[in-house]
């Protein structure tokens, strides 16, 4: 029940393709309609030579042949054409949506679900809806208007010669949905452990060089075994449904074939001509009704590719936005009363805090590990949303605002902000997609790293490597800064700017932070300050509240 509901709520997602969708299953019954008209003919030939004694009788049959011969390849290829565009289009839609979904619901708060099995959803997941519909709906379009033919041509020479042949038939009809039950359970524990797989081999991959450290490698590989092996069995308990449904199929067209036989034997009325186009016509059907058992697997494999989908896109948004989003006028913040907790079960991180950051102030925000302050970054940038308290931003409420209305005036440098696998240039651009060349530059400069890109031989254009691996880690930080200060927004969150900087660029880079910051609002989060960041106020986070602190 809830994999059919599951399934039609994918078939919901792909509304906007129901023309290719159709498009594509009508070509695939035509093309099986005009297999069985081709057999059809030759069975009606081979009949008419049978009552007069010469295959010349059958001439008829076979002029009308001719151009069924050309027209069911031409068929075939655009039932290919058609279903194969019609599916590309519809995963590429549902892949959008499901990255969309999730984007609103993981961007902070704790991790959802481990990042290679995330990625398993978006990408193995999402491939085995495509079974939905060319290995399940397809075929089972094809074979119905087949097996409907069946009846209808052979009702035209005896009812009961029809009925014979095509109840075994419509009853193979009925195999996916009689198959899909049995192949579910161990259809969902291989898309589980398709992704459990995933997640043990992104993660050594991401963090190898900690694995290699760890001489952790062969523990890595073990679990990657592990979860492999747990795959095959599933898969194997897959393919044995499948088989089954593939034995029970030839068992159902055979019953169709020996019953034809069993009928003209016993001296049926209409004679061995009709038992002869019947013959003919369970075998054409055989042609479409054997991706059936198929079509169980497929359903139940794009079912548990569903729930998995849909389990991760139905995650409650952790901040939802409102139907439409004030106009803050201006960008002074308050926070009045705040409490937050990351989780019920967790010790709360704020109690009661309130701040104030006028328009143009510049906040120190100091405290140990583990006081929250970045936890404050999260709630500003709309990550995070307290349970009690008021944050408002140029006097309007945050809950009147979408994160996008937010997002364009509070700019952040995380604390482990991250370069992409782009040119720098790129990199930079996605805190200002317009900003031009001498823009970048600047913010180069105001960073401190304009030198370094200015003497690689591609400048701009140099590729950062995956997660920045082309640079040190205080190299690239100091571009993910210049991402930071590049941003138009007023307010800017600086989470640990100078980490990973040298003493002597930490402190040339907060000297300039005036020059750098000229014009906005900024809170510098820190653990301690050096004496030359010259803070309009200093705040220690401390017991959930922000106290004033000496530096
Ligand atoms: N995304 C998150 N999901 C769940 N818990 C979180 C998350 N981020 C932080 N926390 C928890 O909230 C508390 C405050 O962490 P936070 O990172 O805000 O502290 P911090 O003051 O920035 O520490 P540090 O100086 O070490 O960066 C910690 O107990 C931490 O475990």
């Amino acid at each position: 029940m809830t994999a059919a509901r599951d399934l039609a709520r994918i078939l919901g997602l792909w509304r906007s393709r129901a023309g290719w969708l159709t498009v594509g299953a009508l070509v695939a019954a035509a093309s099986a309609l005009a297999g069985l008209a081709l057999l059809a003919l030759a069975g009606s030939g081979v009949s008419q030579g049978l009552a007069t004694g010469t295959l010349a009788a059958g001439a008829a049959s076979l002029i009308l042949m001719r151009p069924l011969i050309l027209l069911r390849p031409l068929l075939r290829w655009a039932e290919r054409m058609a279903t194969h565009e019609a599916t590309f289009r519809a995963l590429a839609d549902t892949r959008t949506w499901f990255f969309r979904r999730l984007s609103e619901r993981l961007s902070a708060g704790p991790g959802l679900n481990r990042s290679g099995d995330l990625l398993g959803r978006l990408v193995s997941d999402v491939e085995a809806l495509d079974g939905l519909y060319l290995r399940a709906l397809v075929p089972m379009a094809a074979a119905a208007s087949v097996v409907l033919a069946v009846a209808v041509i052979l009702g035209g020479l005896s009812p009961a010669l029809a009925a014979i042949v095509a109840i075994p038939l419509a009853l193979a009809l009925l195999l996916p949905v009689l198959v899909a039950p049995f192949a579910a359970r161990a259809a969902s524990r291989n898309a589980a452990a398709t992704g459990a797989l995933r997640a043990e081999a992104v993660e050594p991959l991401i963090a190898m060089e900690d694995i290699l450290a760890a001489n952790a490698e062969p523990r890595a590989l073990a679990k990657l075994e592990a979860a492999a092996d747990r795959m095959d069995g599933e898969r194997r308990r897959l393919a044995r449904a499948g088989s089954l449904g593939a034995a029970s199929g030839t068992l159902l067209t055979q019953a169709a074939l020996l019953g034809a036989l069993a009928w003209g034997l016993a001296g049926g009325g209409a004679g061995a001509g009709a038992v002869v186009v019947a013959l003919f016509l369970v075998l054409a059907a055989m042609d479409a009704l054997g991706a059936l058992p198929r079509a169980g697997a497929a359903l139940a494999l794009a079912a548990a590719g569903a729930r998995r989908l849909l389990e991760a896109a139905d995650q409650p948004i952790p901040v939802p936005d409102p139907p439409a989003s004030a106009t803050p006028s201006g960008h002074a913040i308050a926070i009045r009363g705040l409490s937050f907790t990351w989780a019920p079960d967790r010790s709360p991180v704020f109690d009661n805090l309130s701040l104030d950051l006028p328009e143009g102030a510049r906040i120190a925000l100091l405290g140990p590990s583990g006081a929250g302050k970045s936890t404050l970054a999260a709630l500003l940038l709309k990550l995070a949303a307290p349970q009690e308290g008021v944050i408002t931003l140029g006097g309007a409420d945050y809950t009147t605002l979408s994160a996008d209305t937010v997002r364009a005036r509070i700019a952040c440098l995380t604390q482990d902000a991250t370069l992409f696998d782009d040119t720098i240039a790129a990199n930079l651009r996605l805190a200002a997609p317009d900003a031009p060349d001498p823009a970048l530059w600047d913010a180069l400069e105001r960073a401190r790293i304009a030198d370094l890109v200015r003497a690689l031989p591609d400048g701009l254009e140099t590729r950062c490597g995956e997660a920045g691996a082309r640079f040190s880690g205080g190299q690239a930080r100091r571009i993910a800064l210049a991402r930071a200060l590049l941003s138009p927004a007023s307010v800017i969150i600086l989470d640990e700017p100078t980490a990973g900087l040298d003493a002597a660029t930490e402190r040339a880079f907060l000297e300039t932070l005036d020059t750098a910051l000229a014009g906005r609002s900024a809170i510098l989060i820190t653990h301690r300050l050096i004496g030359v960041e010259r803070p309009t106020r200093i705040l220690r986070i401390a017991g959930g509240q922000a106290l004033p602190a000496m530096s």
